[in-house]
């Protein structure tokens, strides 16, 4: 049987003694091998309770023991990019006790968070935000005159992302005293892609390498103070030319100084770098640390991808506590789709932003390799590359999450919609995300999507619609967006043929005379539910599918809202200029205005880390709090 390859001898003895880094910084270097064992052992246990990112953690745990253990946090400030990787760094500032409770409701987040720790001193979750932020503190740490250090550390996945470029470039220029630590794992959350990729492993190709092989051999053959010897080994190996470029070029053209690679679990090599650095450089610089994802658990070292973020799992055989038969997620569903959709039309082309398997691409890019493209955590590109391929007659059907969709809102606007081209942006993950909380939650595309001209956007009530919808989008010949949940479906029966559905006209599902439920992409099904109780208590409830939140169905909305003179609108996205906006204005727009309305959706604030029921609850958008407006606008 496999297991942690290397389990914690005393439990959590040692680590249970440490409140702070300051407790670690008076150990001797010899035993914090044994601390990196207990607080493997202790992420293990906790994520496969909890669920959570565990490779990426279990992959820095000597980096965060050295990083604390040489440099004077909190006072210099460490910052985490993503910060799903913060795991041990949460087990020694302070809040071991409270590690059990890790991405629970109420609990401590999964991710650094200000509120948490002054050890946390920037709040992360999306990518490739730490090299700005660092030096943003490092700036400011100037202007005040203050000594503390800036030190960010980002995995070679979250450097693929331009923002991470523009702030080195910045970083370079100004010269300022900044420390980068790449943390190179060769993993994004799938293998790392891209040429930076290849450089930073040296995995040049072969070509590449002959070419530049034979351009320096003839150029330096022509200066005549260049040793014999030189040559005759460049002539001769590959290996010893590879050396010749190493990743420290590209960090060395930005100005940084560069250090490593180094191998990132080894405590004293790590000290020692950091100490040196610490004490003598001045400037920008990057220390590269190659570190294996997953380190300590066997299952997550040999499938980082699926131990990058998983559900809770069996330690022992390393298979995840499901019960039960596999439900098709609506991801599933949109994957099975455009696969099929891509048989038949070969123009259709997807695109992923390093997300391929968490937004269901994985069988399109093996049945369609060549129609198939991850740019790498790089959402702007993403979008106006779709834009290129739709002026060559391509369809690209763009997968993002919700939230990730927001880094390329301006090349929706600019290189999309402007030019109304047809690319379609498959928004998944849209809504309340459960554990992962406020950086990813997708509550505000409906906002930011439906005031775009030439926008098409549309949400599914259930699985099924979802695949006449994407039909749909990839027959327009303009730009759309549908937009669905994270997780399973409503279970509905999958008709085997795909409909194209008239844009702009919604369903009637139900009639009533007494008032007009209008409910939006996954409150649908809630909301046919609060129609049956509210029955029971005597109240006729139409419930109307919008389908499309723009264009809206305006003679179908505004003929039940007048027949009924109540409308009661539910969304899984933000009151503020969300689809209850859209309706009051198409509502003013008939001269309506007199109708009773109730918005239901999420307030005008961040929204906690919690299970989905539990925040479509508490932002009283579930069939109960649905009953309950509507009882209380029958009483107006
Ligand atoms: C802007 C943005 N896009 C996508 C993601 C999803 N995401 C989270 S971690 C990750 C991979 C990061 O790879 P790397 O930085 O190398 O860290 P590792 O997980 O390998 O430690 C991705 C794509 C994100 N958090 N932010
Ligand atoms: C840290 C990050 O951004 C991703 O790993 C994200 O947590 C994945 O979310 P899903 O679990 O919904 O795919
Ligand atoms: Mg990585």
């Amino acid at each position: 049987m496999l297991l942690p390859s290397s389990p914690a001898k005393n439990g959590s003895a040692l680590l249970d003694t440490i409140q702070s880094p300051a407790d670690i910084r008076q150990r001797p270097i010899s035993e914090l091998e044994e601390l990196a064992a207990e607080i493997r052992s202790t992420i293990i246990a906790t994520v496969s309770d909890n669920g959570g990112h565990l490779g990426p953690s279990l992959g820095v745990v000597e980096l965060t023991l050295a990083l604390h253990y040489v440099f004077n946090t909190p006072y210099d400030r460490l910052i985490w990019d993503v910060g799903h990787q913060a795991y041990a760094h949460k087990l020694i500032t302070g809040r071991r006790d409270r590690f059990h409770t890790l991405r629970q409701y109420q609990g401590i987040s999964g991710f650094p968070k200000l509120s948490e720790s002054e050890y946390d001193t920037f709040e992360t979750g999306h990518s490739s935000t730490s090299i700005s932020a660092a030096l943003g503190m490092a700036m400011g740490k100037d202007l005040k005159d203050d000594p503390r250090l800036a030190i960010a550390v980002i995995g070679d996945g979250s450097m693929t992302a331009g923002m991470a470029f523009e702030a080195l470039n910045q970083a370079g220029h100004l010269n300022k005293r900044l420390i980068v630590i790449l943390n190179d794992n060769e993993m994004s959350i799938s293998p790392n892609v891209g040429a930076l990729s290849s450089f930073l492993s040296r995995k040049l190709s072969g070509r590449t390498m002959r070419r530049l092989k034979d351009h320096l051999v003839e150029r330096l053959g022509q200066l005549s103070n260049v040793g014999e010897n030189i040559l005759t080994v460049l002539k001769k190996s590959e290996e010893s030319f590879k050396s010749f470029f190493t990743p420290g070029m590209l960090f060395e053209a930005l100005k940084f100084d560069y250090i490593g690679p180094l191998p990132g679990h080894d405590l004293v090599d790590l000290i020692d770098t950091f100490e040196t650095v610490r004490d003598t450089i001045q400037g920008p610089v990057l220390i590269h640390v190659l570190t294996t994802k997953g380190k300590g658990y066997s299952f997550a070292e040999k499938d980082p991808g699926t131990f990058h973020g998983i559900a809770p799992f069996d330690v022992a055989s390393g298979k995840k506590k499901s019960n039960g038969k596999k439900i098709p997620s609506y991801t599933d569903v949109f994957g099975d789709t455009i696969t099929r959709i891509g048989r038949t039309n070969d123009k259709v082309v997807a695109i992923s932003a390093a997300m391929v398997a968490g937004t269901g691409l994985s069988t399109f890019a093996e049945t369609f390799p060549d129609r198939f493209f991850d740019v790498g955590i790089a959402e702007q590109h993403a979008l106006t590359f779709a834009a290129g391929l739709a002026i060559e007659g391509f369809h690209p059907v763009v997968a993002i999450y919700s939230t990730f969709f927001q880094r390329s809102y301006d090349q929706i606007i600019h290189d999309v919609c402007i030019p109304n081209l047809p690319v379609t942006l498959a928004i998944d993950r849209a809504g309340v995300v459960g554990a992962d909380g406020p950086t990813h939650h997708g509550v505000f595309d409906l906002s930011f999507l439906r005031i775009i001209p030439n926008m098409v956007l549309m949400a599914p009530k259930d699985e099924e619609e979802l695949r006449h919808m994407l039909f749909t989008a990839i027959g327009h010949q303009g730009p759309s967006a549908l937009r669905y949940p994270r997780g399973i479906g409503e279970q509905v029966a999958l008709t085997e043929e795909l409909a194209s559905l008239p844009i702009g006209k919604g369903e009637l599902l139900r009639s009533g005379d007494d008032i007009t439920l209008l409910p939006v992409g996954n409150r649908v099904h809630p909301a046919l539910r609060a129609a049956a109780g509210l029955e029971k208590l005597g109240i006729q409830a139409a419930v109307i599918n919008p389908r499309f939140i723009k264009p809206l169905d305006k003679d179908l909305i505004c003929q039940w809202a007048e027949r009924t003179g109540r409308v009661v609108t539910i969304e899984d996205n933000v009151r503020q200029g969300g689809f209850g906006s859209a309706v009051l204005e198409l509502l003013s727009r008939c001269g309506l205005s007199g109708v009773k309305t109730s918005l239901l959706a999420h307030p005008d604030r961040f929204l906690e880390h919690g299970p989905q029921k539990t925040l479509w609850r508490n932002s009283s958008i579930n069939s109960v709090a649905i009953t309950e407006a509507a009882l209380r606008l029958m009483n107006q």
